[in-house]
Parts: structure tokens; C-alpha cells; sequence
């Protein structure tokens, strides 16, 4: 552990902590989000749906296990900084390849620690996320008015843009294990590692797309089913990936989306979305499976979700696609957790079946996709909607 500075976390609404400055020292803007997760932080700090927003965590020991490269779901720590309560001094993991706080440091994450974090997520959870600035070094001895000017002055989430921020700005491959059995167009939107990892393994090849990627180009790769990843911002900003999104399912092709991706197949049938007081974050939420009556426990990080027409999720709405159903909800609080088209092969989960720290209850919904485009495959009307869109 380097030695300790003095750290300051100012809430927009004027409530302040002070702390130790955890990994990089200087100064941080973003939204205050919290997750529930007991383990995972380096799957979280590197999920880039994160970017722009202050993690704080729940759970009060964080670093126990280290860091290791295997375990990264992209590049960098995409997270904007990181509040938790007693930081591991040292980690004692086999997997172990390097602790928290120096890969923090090393990735520029400015971070507290020393933080009531249980009195902070109280905080959120009853007056809903707000912006949060991480102060350390010389700026954390301005005035606490100076530091809120920063908060103040930091974008808000709702109306952000943010997936070409991470997005990949090259197309690549992830070539499947075995003999390749389907092609999938996977629009990055803020792709996790796990998420093509998780189709290879099921004899997927799959073409990561950057979000500007044309349907042009997604007909060029004669794909299989087109994906739509997780990713930061506001999904009322994602237009041009509605559009493309709107174009496949009016070829009828098959579709999965997870999380971002699940909201814009909302947006894409005709639905809106909302943002939630305190969003979902962790990988400890009870999902209801409406299909098999199963409870599965999940990992989520939303903020936004879809709204439900007439707000009764029992009952169908009718889209320009077709009838669209909610299959999924969450049992805290009832939000939307997933919809399922009737009439075109199309379906999205708001949580992360791809989850790479588990829990892993969900990942049949990969199988479900393939089913899908092995079904899709044998469906004659989808190649004469194909032609229709191309006179
Ligand atoms: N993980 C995600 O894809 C998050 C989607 C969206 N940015 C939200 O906060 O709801």
C-alpha cells in the first residue's frame, strides 16, 4: 500500500465523506452508482457499461483476491472511480497477479477508501443516484463550494451518448472452438470479454461490430443472428442502432440483446424507457423466469429500464412486430427484466447472463439464441422477407 493521503467524495446534493485516497491521486466526476456485489470487482471496475459512473460497493472488504489478466472483461478499468470501506492490505488469492489498489493507480482510478459505504448507499437508495466527484491530492483542500462547483458542472447521465466511447473502433473475430455452426453480427456497444467467449463456446463465430456499424455491412457478413451487447449511457439517445436494429428484425433475423441491448429492442418495437430511482447493480438479483415460473439470482448494472405499457407486465402489447411479452421480471421491485417477441425470433434480457464472476444461472439463454437461429434457419419466410427488403 502506498501511503495513505486524504481523500474527499462530495455528493451533488452537498453530502460529504472524507477518506483515504485509494489508487490514482487526483480528482473524478461521474454518477454515484452502488453495487451489491460480494466478489467480481475487477469484472465491474473493467465492465465498460460503467464508464462515466462511481462505483461504490457494498460489500465492506474489497481486494481480497487481487487482480489477475484473466479476469479483465475488457482492456481497462472503465469504471470513472471507486469508493469502498476497508481496502485488502494484501491479496492472498492463487489467481492472484497483482493487487487492487496498484492496478487502480496504474489504469489512472481515482478512488477513496474509509468510506461509510453503508451509510452512502442509504443515501442513494433514498434520494436516487446522483452525480459524485473523488477528490485526493492538492484540489482535495479547495473549499467544499469549489468541489461541488466540479460535481455541478460534471454531464448527467439521462441524455448521454456513451457507447461510441468504448465502442471498438475495428471489427474482429472470435473464432468459434469447434467446427463453426452459425455466424453472429455482435454490435459492440460496450461488449464484455465473457459475451463472445460464451457463444465460441457454443460453435458461434462472431463478428464484433463497432455501433456504427451499417446494416449494409451487417447483410454482408450473412450473419446467422445479430446481437446487441451491454453498454453504458441513456438508451433513449441510441437512434442509429434502433434503426439498424429495425432493419434486421424487418428481415426477421434473429435477434438477442442483453442489457442496453435489451433496451433497444424495447425502443426498437415501440416502447420507451425510463431511468431507475437507484438502478440495479450486483450480482445478487432474484429474477422471476415468467415461461418456467424459476426463480434464477442474477448480475445486473442498469440505471435504465423498459416501461411497460399500462404497466400490467402479465399482459402482452402489440407492436408493429407483432405481439412483444415480458418474460422476465425482478422480484425486488418488478422492473422489466426481460421481453420475447411472438411473431418474429426476437428476444433481450436486461440482466447478464454473460456474467463471467457468476452467477452463471442464467447462461441458457445463450442455448436459447441458438435454437433460435437453428430454428430461423429452417424458416422459409424469413429469406422471403429478406427479398422483399431488398426490392
Ligand atoms: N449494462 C448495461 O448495458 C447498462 C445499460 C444502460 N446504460 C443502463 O444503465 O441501464
Amino acid at each position: 500500500m502506498s501511503t495513505q493521503s486524504p481523500a474527499v467524495l462530495v455528493l451533488e446534493d452537498g453530502r460529504v465523506f472524507e477518506g483515504e485516497a485509494y489508487g490514482a491521486i487526483g480528482e473524478t466526476v461521474g454518477e454515484a452508482v452502488f453495487c451489491t456485489g460480494m466478489t467480481g470487482y475487477q469484472e465491474t471496475l473493467t465492465d465498460p457499461s460503467y464508464h462515466r459512473q462511481v462505483v461504490v460497493m457494498t460489500a465492506p472488504h474489497i481486494g481480497n483476491t487481487g487482480v489477475n489478466a484473466h479476469d479483465m472483461e475488457s482492456q481497462r478499468i472503465w469504471a470513472a472511480g471507486f469508493v469502498v470501506r476497508d481496502p485488502a492490505i494484501r491479496p492472498s488469492n492463487w489467481r492472484s497477479q497483482g493487487d487492487l489498489q496498484t492496478s487502480l493507480t496504474e489504469h489512472g482510478v481515482v478512488g477513496i477508501s474509509g468510506v461509510d459505504t453503508r451509510a452512502l448507499t442509504i443515501h442513494i437508495r433514498d434520494r436516487g443516484a446522483m452525480r459524485a466527484g473523488i477528490f485526493s491530492g492538492p484540489v482535495a483542500l479547495e473549499s467544499i463550494q469549489s468541489l461541488l462547483a466540479r460535481v455541478h458542472a460534471a454531464p448527467q447521465m439521462s441524455g448521454a451518448a456513451l457507447a461510441s466511447e468504448v465502442s471498438t473502433k475495428q471489427e474482429y473475430v472470435v473464432e468459434p472452438s469447434g467446427e463453426p455452426l452459425f455466424t453472429v453480427a455482435a454490435l459492440d456497444l460496450g461488449i464484455k470479454g465473457s459475451t463472445p467467449a460464451l457463444m465460441a463456446e457454443r460453435g458461434i463465430k462472431v463478428h464484433v461490430l463497432p455501433a456504427d456499424t451499417s446494416f449494409e455491412r451487417v447483410r454482408e457478413l450473412a450473419p446467422d443472428g445479430l446481437f446487441f451487447s451491454n453498454g453504458p449511457g441513456d438508451p433513449a439517445t441510441a437512434d442509429s442502432e434502433i434503426e439498424l436494429l429495425r432493419r434486421a428484425l424487418d428481415a426477421r433475423l434473429p435477434f438477442f440483446g442483453i442489457c442496453f441491448g435489451n433496451q433497444l429492442l424495447g425502443r426498437a418495437l415501440g416502447l420507451d424507457t425510463y431511468k431507475l430511482p437507484f438502478g440495479h447493480r450486483g450480482m445478487n438479483q432474484p429474477v422471476l423466469d415468467r415461461a418456467t415460473g424459476k426463480v434464477a439470482v442474477t448480475s445486473h448494472n442498469h440505471g435504465f429500464a423498459i416501461a411497460w405499457p399500462g404497466g400490467d407486465t402479465t399482459q402482452a402489447v402489440d407492436t408493429a412486430y407483432g405481439p412483444v411479452r415480458v418474460s422476465h421480471v425482478a422480484l425486488n421491485d418488478d422492473v422489466v427484466e426481460g421481453i420475447a417477441c411472438t411473431d418474429i425470433p426476437a428476444f433481450s434480457v436486461q440482466y447478464h447472463p454473460e456474467a463471467a464472476a457468476g452467477p452463471h444461472d442464467a447462461s441458457d439463454l445463450f442455448d436459447r439464441f441458438v435454437d433460435l437461429m437453428r430454428a430461423a434457419g429452417e424458416d422459409p419466410a424469413r429469406h422471403e422477407g429478406e427479398e422483399s427488403h431488398d426490392a
